[in-house]
């Protein structure tokens, strides 16, 4: 076939590396970007066969987030705007790594029956990395290979190609497929949650936003006009002086538990940090007496779902709110959901494709890893509720106020993917209508005392977890070992797993007092070391 003919004769230019294997894993192929030209090339080939696959179009970002400027990397993205669903994850891997492309490339058009006269329609966005220009062009070439038709976004955050892929395959009906209309849908739905919050302060529509350098500060001041001025941003680490996620960002903010960099913060000013492709968003502030405090993913799926299920009773609709997390989250912000706040919920595995998958399964779900990323999700029986009640003349005045801010609540919110943009409209949102400063968005749970530590193994693979990673079922005596350091300490908590994106296994620990928890890490720690086959030094304690 003739398109056989153009991929064999285009992938001469984009050649594979020789000893070079990549994987597709939790968050897409990345490597340092001097390795990936071929696989870009590929992975477009993969998003055209996609594309015909499922009759729809298909979304390719280039970015590594949070990873330093040299790396580079690349996400698909399915019809509804969702992760690429997992069954071609294998085959993304496969097609990075082929000796002989059409070989493996036939073979996956036979397994899924693709029917290579249909069309294909690929969008491509790219992040500010100085490699992606030329890696995004790869792509394209990879479309064009196999005959598919391309619109190249430039540059873009990666939520918002997960928007335009949603927009175009549903018609129209989840907003227009240009940056303009994203702008414009979250702008519009941010001005009229916040009309009537009487109880906003001049001092709230002030938020300062570290861009950590990327993306995210492009296209926040982009987006600024549509905000007329309800939304004041004070921009830092703009990409204009500092390098990409270099000691700024959310992954940098989270991991050290300071500020990013060279930031004078003010006490009491609320302050929030993007990651390198803006899909993560934490918060943060400084007391009277320096000391830093963040309000991760944990303390945002709070504030956000209980808003949700405030405005639901006052609207007087029964549907059910659900909070998705994983074992990482907080114990206090589970207790304080199941306890106080009584919503349910749900433990998935790490990684954002699981908690969204869990989250469909309930009528209003916000789902939160703890580093930032997350979203909401509305079943349609609920949008569709909410709609109706927005629309119905015959209801009092708190049901119909509440009604409308559900509305306008759908409206601010990217339902695709976790989206830092979104999340930090929704949440000035949610402060301006409640009045609510920082600090008392802080003060509604406290944080157990944790710790995570790295421990590395010969093999990470024989830790094996059950019960969404919360209990290993191997090696043998892990487990049980685990429970009884538990047992040691007061409200405390522990797992191990491995992590999936790097090699090595990964400690959690909980517990009422900051030594007891890096005590317990430390002891789980010296258990893997020594059940799971630990190489190097045996971990030492903390302190
Ligand atoms: C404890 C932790 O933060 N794990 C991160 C990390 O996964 P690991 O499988 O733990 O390496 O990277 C994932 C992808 O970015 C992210 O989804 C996840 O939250
Ligand atoms: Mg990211």
């Amino acid at each position: 076939m003739a398109q056989f003919q153009e991929v064999e004769k285009q992938s001469i230019m984009h050649p594979k590396p020789p000893g070079l294997t990549l994987h597709y894993g939790t968050a897409g192929l990345r490597t340092n970007a001097k390795h990936l030209d071929h696989a870009m090339f590929r992975m477009g080939l993969l998003a055209t066969l996609r594309s015909k696959n499922t009759k729809a179009t298909i979304g390719v970002m280039v970015t590594a987030s949070h990873n330093p400027e040299e790396d580079n990397g690349l996400k698909l993205i399915d019809p509804m705007g969702e992760m690429m669903a997992p069954a071609w994850e294998h085959y993304a891997t496969q097609l990075a790594n082929a000796d002989d492309l059409l070989t493996v490339l036939k073979d996956i058009i036979e397994k899924e029956a693709i029917n290579m006269s249909q069309e294909a329609n690929v969008f491509v966005g790219k992040d500010t990395r100085s490699s992606s220009a030329r890696l995004s062009q790869a792509v394209l070439d990879g479309v064009s290979a196999l005959d598919g038709h391309s619109k190249d976004y430039g540059l873009v955050t990666t939520p918002q190609l997960h928007y335009m892929v949603r927009c175009q395959n549903t018609k129209g009906k989840y907003g227009e497929a240009t940056l303009d209309g994203y702008y414009s849908k979250l702008c519009q739905a941010f001005i009229q949650l916040t009309k009537n919050a009487s109880n906003r302060t001049d001092d709230q529509k002030l938020l300062s936003v570290d861009g950590a350098n990327g993306i995210g500060a492009l296209k926040v001041r982009e987006m600024e006009s549509h905000l007329k001025k309800e939304l004041q941003i004070s921009l830092f680490n703009d990409g204009s002086q500092g390098k990409l996620n270099y000691q700024c960002g959310a992954d940098f903010v989270k991991v050290q538990q300071k500020p990013p960099t060279g930031f004078k913060m003010n006490p009491g000013e609320r302050y929030c940090s993007f990651d390198g492709d803006a899909d993560r968003i934490v918060y943060y502030y400084t007391d009277s007496e320096g000391q830093f405090h963040l309000l991760d993913g944990d303390k945002i799926a709070t504030l956000m779902s209980t808003f949700l299920k405030e405005l639901l009773e006052q609207a007087g609709l029964n549907l059910k709110v659900a909070v998705v997390q994983t074992a990482y989250a907080n114990g206090s912000s589970t207790h304080y959901l199941e306890n106080t706040m009584k919503v349910i919920v749900r433990c998935a595995k790490t990684g954002v494709k699981h908690l969204h998958h869990a989250a469909q399964e309930f009528d209003v779900a916000v789902y939160f890893e703890s580093n930032g990323h997350g979203t909401v999700l509305f079943s349609e029986a609920a949008e569709e509720k909410i709609c109706q009640l927005a629309e119905d003349p015959n209801i009092n005045d708190e049901k119909k106020r509440a009604a409308l801010l559900l509305q306008n609540t759908i409206n601010v919110i990217n339902q695709t993917v976790g989206d830092a943009i979104s999340d930090m409209l929704f949440i000035e949102a949610i402060l301006a209508i409640k009045g609510m400063s920082v600090q008392q968005w802080d003060a509604v749970y406290a944080d157990l005392p944790n710790r995570q530590l790295k421990v590395k193994v010969a093999d990470r693979r024989a830790i094996d977890t059950t019960d969404a990673e919360r209990r290993a079922v191997s090696p043998p005596g892990m487990q049980d070992t685990v429970d009884s350091l538990v047992n040691k300490y007061k409200q405390a908590r522990s797992f191990v797993r491995p992590s999936g994106t790097e090699d090595i296994v990964r400690v959690y620990a909980e517990a009422d007092t900051q030594e007891s928890a890096d005590a317990l890490a430390h002891e789980v720690s010296l258990a893997v070391y020594r059940l799971a086959g630990g190489v190097g030094e045996e971990p030492k304690p903390l302190h």
